[in-house]
């Protein structure tokens, strides 16, 4: 099992340069020395959050997708000592997914109303029927 180190707010800050690069996003420690450079948000966004200590609100601001949070993976070299991201040795991979899922309910509020977008078109239906029926059943009594 891979293991990644656990680093203090001082460590991490100490890596804050164009040639040395952490940033931490969601409790974890990330090297983006090497992707300063790709990066297509630029690199004096990322070298400035370094330095700031905490990217986690810059990174959610931006709304970067999902291709960029599985891109991170790749620069994971541990976690923040006293975070709550729920690491625990364990593959770095499972715990992004989790963590995708999280930012996806975020981006997506609605998600959580559509029970109630499911049941207004049966309740219609339901109605519709109803008046229907009663339409009928009043024509066969009267007749
Ligand atoms: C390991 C960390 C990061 C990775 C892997 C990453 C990756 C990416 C990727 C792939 C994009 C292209 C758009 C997208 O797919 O969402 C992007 C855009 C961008 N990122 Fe990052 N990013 C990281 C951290 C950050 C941080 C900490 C900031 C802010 C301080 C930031 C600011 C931006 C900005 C401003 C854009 C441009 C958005 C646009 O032009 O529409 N990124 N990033």
């Amino acid at each position: 099992m891979e293991q990644h180190k656990v680093f203090s707010l001082s460590d991490v800050s100490l890596h804050s340069s164009k040639k040395d690069c952490w940033l931490i996003i969601h409790g974890k420690v990330y090297d983006v020395t090497k992707f300063l450079e790709e990066h297509p948000g630029g690199e004096d966004v990322l070298i400035e959050a370094a330095g700031k200590g905490d990217a986690t609100d810059a990174f959610e601001e931006v709304g970067h997708s999902s291709t960029a949070t599985s891109m991170m993976n790749s620069y994971l070299i541990g976690v923040l000592a006293g975070s709550d991201s729920g690491y625990a040795g364990g593959s770095p991979q499972s715990l992004n997914a989790k963590e995708e899922k999280t930012v996806q309910e975020k981006r997506n509020p609605s998600a959580s109303t559509s029970f109630s977008d499911f049941l207004m078109p049966l309740l219609i239906i339901g109605i519709a029927f109803a008046a229907w029926y009663f339409y009928y059943y009043d024509k066969d009594n009267k007749s």
